[in-house]
Formats: structure tokens, sequence, C-alpha cells
């Protein structure tokens, strides 16, 4: 049977995409089926290039490798009307670049940008723009010797404008060059260019002709631009990525890198920018583990179950036929929260959480001597009961609730802390605020009582859930999975990244963390060498942005600037080199007078952009009232919104309208921050009743916030706020404010 490749098939016109479908369906099963019409060129600049009959106006161009082990390979690239497609199906070829290996589609000549020609080029003055990379210092050889084309190249040296360079990569002659162009633009070096898209200055010599093209399109950089297809399925999935989900089939090669890469050092750690793509290479990489052996035990977790439900989803957009575990230890992939999965773990080993005559059970070993029932839920303000109570010697300064939430995840169980002795002599790494001998014992007093009435009521918070089964899995000295793969590791604590170490062996592929550090709204900062997880020397990150647009990403970096951040290594997490591949309009920053005024601003700039077609537009706001109000209000204006809050899932109508929060790992086609004055953000009023040293961090993560909300736009970006703006919103331009 033969085997499909796709490449280039953006182009197909939604009009015919299900024609096109039918039609690879059948080729798929045999190319000698009838009313399929395959037929070579004749005079074509390819012997290989082929038209085939879509339906009685649209023709497919093909070309036609034999494969020995397969009969044959059509690598579609397109479906055209009838004429366009015999004109394209001529002048193609199919080709392998002579300097690095890579399959590239050659377009015919006068599509190629630039017309000046290398001679001229090597010879032109250095440029006056410093950003060209000429100017840089590169030469024409150094962009051929990668394996750029010549022409390509002679254009490539001399744009220098940000617009221009995003323009410029998409007249490439192969998707690699483009990129590897966008690369170099933004201060990527030559070297790291080549090791990114496997630049080894070989071809493929084995085999006929043929057996060297089939090696040349599976070079990684050649398959940014064409997928091989398995089965229906994947035909399917492949086909619809012409519009929105071209992330299950053409994966960036450092993407694929990760999804592939044998860890056998052990854990990993994956950094990059919002949308650079971290989701989509946990998800596929759960399916290249269980495509490596089909009994394995994949768990894919995050942090809370509204992201888990959207790794579910995209799993099975990505591969519908995966098997899907039903819990935590069987074969197949368990997607659930942290949290979850900590729950089923306890109610799984409900009888084994006491302590016997001669062993401290896994309760004892993380809360002292109490009950085991800790299935209740923790009660609303347990820590400000537990101040009221225990709080008398509590200097005024660290009677917060939030204050506790921190020491006591930070410090007292990770550590394991049961008795006031241990924690009066406890190092206390992280924390911002100090405390002497007798704070720490008017500390210790509260955690008593929190502790106390917790055992009362026989409830645990998360925190503590996450620790208990981290010890029983300890205890029995027993891994529940093989291979754990953790999205938005930034916002886990440490006893979370506890359980999640003691839910997999220490070994070849154990862990494989992706996180953002300028992502962090909730989690502490967290090295995570102190709970157990050695990563060190092998983290890697992200940079090409997938989801928003230059202008927008610019904007988003702008909110982090002056502001240092740290990983989960415990290294500065720094944002150079973070790039997109689209361009777009700056974000509209909008002033309004009044709350009225924000309103009715709002609607104008929703008609404005929805045409009414609002479901692709977010609207995000700081807190939970604004967003639930804003239904009505927009009601009264003729706007149909709805408000999605942590229960519930998207809405399919409409505008949407949730927290920042809730938007975490989202995105939409544009988005408004409403709300973004200085009055709302940063909530001054909650930092200010923390103690001196927790401050900062609480403004760093508020800061990360904006940076999370605004890079939820895929294309256009608001700012609205009534008075001042808040001191976390750069304003780029003031002539852009209305
Ligand atoms: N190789 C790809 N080709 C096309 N689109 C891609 C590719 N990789 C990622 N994308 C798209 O980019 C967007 C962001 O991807 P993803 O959510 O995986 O990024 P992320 O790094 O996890 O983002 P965040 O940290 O903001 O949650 C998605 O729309 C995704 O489909």
């Amino acid at each position: 049977m033969p085997q499909i490749v796709l490449g280039d098939i953006n182009n197909i016109d939604g009009s015919v995409q299900r024609k096109v479908f039918a039609f690879l369906q059948k080729l798929m099963q045999s190319h000698e089926r009838s009313g399929l019409h395959i037929e070579p060129m004749v005079g074509s600049a390819d012997s290989r290039a082929r038209t085939g009959r879509v339906d009685s106006f649209w023709r497919a161009v093909l070309f036609e490798i034999t494969d020995p082990d397969r009969d044959r390979i059509f690598v579609f690239v397109g479906a055209y009307p009838h004429d366009e497609a015999i004109e394209i199906a001529r002048t193609r070829r199919l080709t392998i670049n002579p300097r690095n290996g890579v399959a590239e589609l050659s377009h015919a000549p006068a599509a190629v940008a630039n017309p000046v020609p290398p001679a001229a080029v090597r010879e032109a003055p250095a440029s006056e723009d410093p950003r060209t990379l000429r100017a840089r210092g590169f030469t024409l050889d150094d962009l051929t010797d990668i394996g750029m084309d010549a022409d390509f190249a002679g254009g490539a040296l001399d744009v220098g404008d940000e617009d221009q360079v995003i323009a410029y990569a998409q007249t490439a002659p192969a998707t690699w060059q483009g990129e590897a162009f966008m690369d170099l633009a933004t201060g990527t070096g030559l070297s790291t260019v080549r090791e990114r898209y496997a630049l080894r200055d070989e071809v493929p010599t084995e085999g006929t002709d043929d057996e060297q093209l089939i090696a040349a399109l599976k070079h990684p950089a050649a398959r940014m631009q064409f997928a091989f297809v398995d089965d229906n399925e994947e035909l399917r999935a492949a086909i619809e990525a012409a519009d929105f989900a071209a992330w299950r089939v053409f994966l960036h090669p450092e993407q694929r890198k990760w999804v592939e890469k044998d860890q056998a050092g052990g854990s990993f750690r994956l950094t990059g920018g919002a949308g650079t793509g971290k989701t989509v290479v946990l998800v596929h990489r759960a399916r290249h583990l269980m495509k490596q052996s089909p009994t394995a035990r994949v768990v894919l977790t995050t942090f809370n179950r509204t992201l888990a439900d959207s790794l579910t989803e995209q799993l099975r957009l990505l591969d519908p036929t995966l098997a899907l575990a039903s819990d935590v230890g069987e074969p197949g992939v368990f997607v659930a929260s942290v949290d979850s999965i900590a729950a089923r773990l306890l109610h799984r080993h409900r009888s084994s959480l006491d302590s016997t005559a001669d062993q401290v059970g896994p309760v004892g070993r993380v809360l002292g001597p109490r009950t085991s029932e800790v299935f209740g839920r923790r009660v609303d303000d347990a820590w400000k009961n537990a101040i009221a109570v225990g709080g008398a010697a509590l200097p005024p300064d660290l009677a917060v609730p939030s204050f506790f939430e921190t020491e006591y995840s930070m410090v007292v169980l990770p550590q394991r802390i049961r008795e006031r002795d241990e924690y009066l002599r406890v190092r206390r790494g992280g924390r911002g605020v100090a405390l002497n001998r007798a704070r720490r014992n008017a500390v210790w007093d509260v955690v008593e009582s929190y502790r106390a009435a917790a055992a009362a009521a026989g409830s645990a918070d998360f925190e503590e859930k996450a620790a208990i089964a981290a010890e029983v899995l300890t205890s029995e000295g027993r891994s529940v999975a093989d291979h754990v793969l953790v999205d938005e590791a930034q916002d886990l604590t440490s006893t979370r990244f506890q359980l999640l170490r003691a839910l997999v062996e220490p070994g070849p592929n154990d862990l494989f963390l992706a996180e953002d550090a300028h992502q962090r709204i909730y989690g502490q900062k967290i090295v995570l060498k102190n709970v157990g997880i050695a990563i060190v020397g092998r983290s890697r990150r992200l940079t090409l942005n997938y989801r928003t647009t230059q202008q927008n990403l610019h904007y988003a970096l702008a909110v982090l600037s002056g502001d240092d951040f740290v990983d989960l290594d415990g290294e500065p997490e720094n944002a150079t080199g973070y790039r997109s591949a689209r361009t777009g309009p700056s974000p509209s920053m909008i002033r309004a007078s009044s709350v009225t005024d924000l309103y009715d601003k709002l609607a104008e700039q929703i008609d404005e952009w929805g045409g009414g077609k609002t479901s692709s537009i977010g609207l995000l706001t700081p807190a939970n009232k604004e967003a639930s109000t804003l239904p009505r209000v927009l009601g009264e204006r003729g706007i149909t919104a709805t408000f999605v809050d942590n229960a519930g899932t998207a809405a399919s109508t409409g505008v949407q309208t949730m927290t920042m929060y809730r938007a975490k790992g989202m995105e939409f086609a544009d988005v408004i921050l409403v709300g973004a004055s200085a009055a709302s953000m940063p909530r001054d009023y909650v930092i200010a009743q923390l103690p001196e040293g927790d401050r900062e961090d609480a403004v760093q993560r508020e800061r990360s916030l904006v940076y999370v909300a605004a890079t939820r736009a895929r294309d256009r970006l608001a700012l609205m706020w009534v008075g001042e703006p808040s001191s976390l919103v750069p304003m780029p331009d003031p002539d852009s404010t209305s």
C-alpha cells in the first residue's frame, strides 16, 4: 500500500478539504483505484511529478517515489484548480539540498524573492541598518554554507526591520530556511542554528535516488514541511490541521527532538516562554512513549483540573486511538491534576495510612500522631481560625493566613516537621521572612492549632495530602508509573513535587517537566534538587512562539522587564531570543473615564473586532467579581457574553469572560485585559497585609499574571482601565492611548 507524505497543505481550499481527504484515503489503499487518475506530466521539471483527480475541477499535485519497503510513496503538495495544478506539477521539483540533505520543494524561479545575483550580493557595502545580518558581520557564504538558497540568502543579508524579517522569512524556498533566517535575525548564532535544524553537512548517499529522497524527507528540518502519514486518523488530523491544528503534524525540529529524545540520564526540564509549544511537546511525547511501549504507564499531569481536562482534549485530538488509562498505575496515559492523583492514592491505600505498633505510618510521618482520617476537605479560613485560636503570641506582621500558607508548604511540610523542636532548628531556605526563636515559637503555636483542628475534623489540605501520598509510595517502595510528564511545573509546590518524584523510579525517561518561570502565578520559588529531583545539565529552552504575534510578544515581555525571575534549577530565567513568526497590530491602550465609559468602550471594541463572531474573544479580568459582572453589562449593550468559572468548561457562544487565572493555558484570537487599572493591579490591599519579606514575591506573581493574560492572544490585544493604568502595564507609546 502506498504511503502518503503531506507537504505544504496550508493552501488546501476549505471547500475541497473533504474531497481531498477522500482522494488521499483512496490513494493510501491503492494508486491504481479507478477515478484517481494519477498521471505523469509530459516535460515536467521533475520526472516524479504527477497530478491526480480530486473532482472535475480540482487536481492534486503529487510526487511519486518508489520505496522498497512500502511499494511507493506519494508526496502530496496541494490541490489546485485544474490548469494551475498542471502548471505547478510541471515546474516544481522535489530535491535534496546538496549542502545538508534536507528535502525541499523547489519553487518556480520567479517565486524566489530576491533578484540580486550572488556576486553583486557578496560585494555589497555594509548596510547602514545595524540590525541586518550583513551589518552584524554575516556573509553570503555563512548562509549558503548551512544550505540556504543563494538568492534567498542574498536578500536575507539586508533585511533589518522586524516586520520585514517576518515577511521575508515567509518567502523562503523551504520552511526550515525561513525559520533559520528568523533565528539568525533575532540574534541566534550560526552554530546554534546548525544544531537546532540538524544541519550537518551530510547528504544521503546510500541506496537509489528514491531511497535518498526518502531519507531527505525524514530529516528533522524537512519534517517541518513534510509529514509522513500512517493511517486514516493521522490523515484526517493532518488535513484538518490545514486550519488551526498544525501542531498535530508539523513539529519544529526542536520540539520533535524533545518529543523523541531518549532521556537516558533521567529527569529533564523543558522551559520556554508562553506559546512556545511546551504543552504540544508533552502531548506528543506521551503518544511517542506509548508507541514505543504500548503497555507503558504514562502519567500526564499538571496544576489543576481545568488544565488537565485540556490536556485530555489535546491528546484526543492528536490521536483518538491512544489508550487512556482510567486510573494511575494502569497501562496507558493517565491524565489528571497532581491533587487528583494524590486523592486517588490515598483512597487506594486508605487501610495502610495508620501507624502500627512498630512503624509510624504515612500520616504520622507527615503530621505527627493523629487519626489517619484525612479525607475531609480543609475548611475555609482554616489558617485564619488557627491564628485566632493559637496566635496570642504572634507579632501582628505574621498574623496573616497567606504567610502561614507559604511557611507551611515551603518549610514545614516538605521537611516533615512534626515537633516544635524540629521547627525551632529547621533551615528555612528560600524564605524572605526571617524568624528568630520567639517568632518561631509563636508560629508553631498556630501550626499546632491548625493541625489540631484538622485532626478533629478528619481533614487535610491539598499540600498535606500530596505529602502523605508521597509517603505512601515511598514506604511501599513501589512506583506507579514508568514515565511522568508535567505541564505548568512552575506552579507546583514542594510536596507536589515530592509526590511526582515518588510516582516513578529514578531512571531513564522518568520525569519530564515543562515550565515557564515567568508564568508562576501560584507556586513558590522552588529548587528541584531540594525536593529530590536532579536535573542539572538536562534543561533546554524553546524560543519560537507559535501563538502570539511579534507585537503582542514584545508587549508581554515588556511586562516582565525590570524584575528578576528564577527557574526551577534556581538559575536566573531570561527571555532573550523569544520570537514570533507572525505580525499583527500593536496592542491597543484604552483609557476610560468611568466604569460606564469602560463598559461602553469595551462594547465598541468587541463590535469592531467581532463583526458578529465573538466566541474567539476573551475578556480577562484581575478578579472573579469583575468577570462575572461583564455578561450582564455587555448584554445591556447588545453583546452576548458568558462567564467561565473554574467549574465550567469554555462556553461555545459569545464573548468569554474569566479571570486572568482561569485563562492560564488557554488561548483566544483576541484578548482584552479589562480592569488594568492602578486600583486593581497589583492588589495593594492584599500585598500590604503580607510580612515585608513576602511582598516582593507577591508582586512578582501579579506581574506574571499580566504576562500570562497578555500572552493568551493569538492576534489582537487590548488593555482597558479606568483612571490611572496599573504600574504592571507598560505604556509603549503614549500616542496610541485613546
Ligand atoms: N509545531 C507547531 N506548529 C503549529 N502550531 C504550533 C506548534 N507548536 C505549538 N503550536 C501552537 O502554539 C500554541 C501554543 O502552544 P502550547 O500551548 O503548546 O504552548 P505552551 O508553551 O504550552 O504555552 P503556555 O505556556 O502559554 O501555556 C498552540 O496554539 C499550539 O497549537
